[in-house]
């Protein structure tokens, strides 16, 4: 049978040291509420007493289905007893069943941060873990700095976990604080320290300094230790936690221990790393393994047309079950296998004359040699095949245009920049000229072009401009440079796609985005 190895997260607490991290009361019971769902063993909620969000947190504290929830804080302070110590009353008070107390481990902390005798540093983590476990909290001993402290001092290291062990503390987590231990340090340290200590008692809080925490957690597993402290989506002071999104899968699908989640639900996996990233107002890391975009994406024509025939060729896993998907772009790497894959994704018909896949290959590669890129601009793409096997009406033509922009001093004696664009268009027999203005120059165009079409194709009115984005490609032009502008849409249920433009004049550029915005929808969404 599988060894258990029971998964501890601390988002809530050291993803809130993540610098430009700050949550809301209402975030942390959102993620505290999905991680208990996911079936996480201790979800550490924050540290009661230390701010108000915490306090109010605590105070409220969402009812959790199977994980322990977790207050954090410190040992009693030098000096004083710990019933007379304000932060263990905080902890005790705020009624978590789980308490975990961050205490010193290394010799030079005690004399340089604490600045106190070594033994009253053993004292206050004995005392106050007996005094957790007295009042009936499973008490977890968070060794700070173990690793540095073991390599400088090995006795007085073990000493520390010995105290918490002797008092009651159910784990004694041994913590990479600074973030510099190898794995193989990690490794030969564990294993040294399993003689001692049952590894059940155990655990790995692993911080990403040497982008090492995800492997240090996995080394020290594989040494004996059987609790993984992380973060989701390795939030946590300076670089970082361990990755919990990457440790999970790599325990159970890898190394084959049982972390309590039944394999089929680790395909919320990419849904708990988005939701993360939702409520930070984040992008989600599109590299990120396992549930990035790019994590099962292929680009490369020889991968894509392997992965066409078996995808195990390019794949560590198979994507769902972590809850991704195998995307196939369309770049300048591409070959006919990509071009045909994602035609077929995107419903379009592939059709039987090689010469039209191989015009669409060579059409994509010399536009992407111009500047476009289609890898993030589906509906370009789309437009781009669907034109080329004749199936993109022409809807309409723009004869000219005109964009107007004048900086001057208003009657209020105000300096404005006004734009005015104006547009000539053809649909059918029809000839429209419009004239709008705008907050800039490619919002003044967007809206003749729209003042001008809305009339004959009403179904354009829902759709709004949700992101622009230049590039400049050349920047050794200097202001002569060819930039790329890709333009994100969505329409009013919710449909977004994403087009792209080129040209060395941005307006140009960006009325070439813009054309492919209105065609796109008129060809999704009609007239
Ligand atoms: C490795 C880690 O990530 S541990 C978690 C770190 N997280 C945080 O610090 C976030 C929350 N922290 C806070 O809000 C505040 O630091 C508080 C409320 C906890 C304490 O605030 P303050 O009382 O103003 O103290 P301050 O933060 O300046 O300094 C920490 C004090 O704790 C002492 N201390 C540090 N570690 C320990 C410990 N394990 N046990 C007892 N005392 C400790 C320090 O020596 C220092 O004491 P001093 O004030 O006598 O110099
Ligand atoms: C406890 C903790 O966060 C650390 O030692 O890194």
């Amino acid at each position: 049978m599988a060894e258990r190895v029971y998964l501890f997260d601390t988002t809530l607490r050291d993803g809130a040291q993540t610098s430009g991290v700050d949550f809301s009361v209402a975030d942390k019971r959102a993620m505290a509420i999905a991680l208990d769902k996911l079936g996480i063993d201790y979800v550490e909620g924050g540290w009661p007493g230390a701010n108000p969000t915490d306090d109010a947190f605590f105070g409220d504290a969402p009812t959790l289905k199977r994980a322990k929830f977790t207050a954090f804080g410190m040992t009693r302070r030098p000096g004083r007893s710990v019933g007379n110590d304000p932060g263990l009353a905080a902890l005790v008070n705020s009624g978590a069943p789980v308490v975990t107390l961050v205490g010193k481990s290394w010799d030079f902390h005690v004399d340089v941060a604490l600045n106190i005798p070594r033994e009253e540093n053993i004292a206050m983590i004995g005392d106050s873990i007996a005094h957790l476990v007295s009042l009936g909290r499973e008490a977890i001993y968070d060794a700070e700095h173990f690793f540095d402290g073991y390599k400088a001092n090995p006795a007085y290291a073990l000493a520390c976990l010995k105290a918490a062990q002797d008092a009651g503390a159910r784990w004694t987590v041994l913590c990479d604080t600074n973030g510099g231990t190898l794995p193989h340090e990690v490794a030969r340290i564990v294993r040294e320290v399993t003689a001692h200590f049952p590894g059940e008692t155990l655990g790995i809080h692993a911080h990403n300094d040497t982008e090492n925490a995800v492997a240090n957690s996995l080394a020290a597993v594989e040494a004996g230790v059987r609790q993984v402290q992380g973060t989701i989506n390795g939030l946590g002071e300076r670089c970082g936690n361990a990755n919990l999104i990457s440790v999970i899968p790599s325990l159970m699908l890898k190394m084959g221990f049982d972390t309590g989640l039944p394999v089929e639900d680790l395909r919320h996996l990419t849904g708990l790393s988005h939701l993360l990233d939702e409520r930070l107002n984040r992008a989600p890391f599109k590299h990120a393994a396992y549930v990035g975009a790019s994590a099962f994406a292929h680009k490369g024509g020889l991968h894509v047309s392997a992965v066409e025939k078996d995808p195990r060729t390019y794949e560590h896993i198979p994507p769902e079950t972590v809850g991704n998907r195998r995307r196939i772009l369309v770049s300048d790497q591409a070959g006919r296998s990509n071009v045909i894959s994602r035609c077929r994704d995107l419903g379009i018909e592939v059709p039987p004359e090689t010469s039209k896949i191989d015009a669409l290959v060579d059409l994509v590669k010399s536009r992407e040699f111009d500047g476009y890129s289609y890898d993030g601009a589906d509906a370009s793409f789309e437009l781009l095949a669907r034109r080329l096997f004749g199936e993109v009406p022409d809807y309409f033509t723009v004869t000219s245009f005109r964009v107007l922009d004048e900086r001057r001093w208003n009657a209020l004696g105000k300096l404005v920049t006004l734009s005015e664009a104006t547009i000539r268009v053809t649909v059918g027999d029809k000839q429209e000229m419009t004239v709008a203005d705008g907050n800039g120059p490619v919002n003044a165009l967007d809206a003749a072009l729209r003042k001008a079409l809305i009339p004959l194709y009403p179904s354009l009115d829902d759709i709004h401009l949700t992101d622009y984005k230049v590039r400049i490609l050349s920047p050794q032009d200097g202001t002569k440079a060819v930039t790329r502008v890709m333009i994100e849409s969505q329409k009013a249920n919710g449909e977004r796609w994403t087009t792209v433009g080129v040209s060395p004049n941005i307006i140009d550029a960006s009325f070439n985005a813009l054309h492919d915005v209105i065609c796109f929808a008129l060809l999704k969404f009609g007239g």
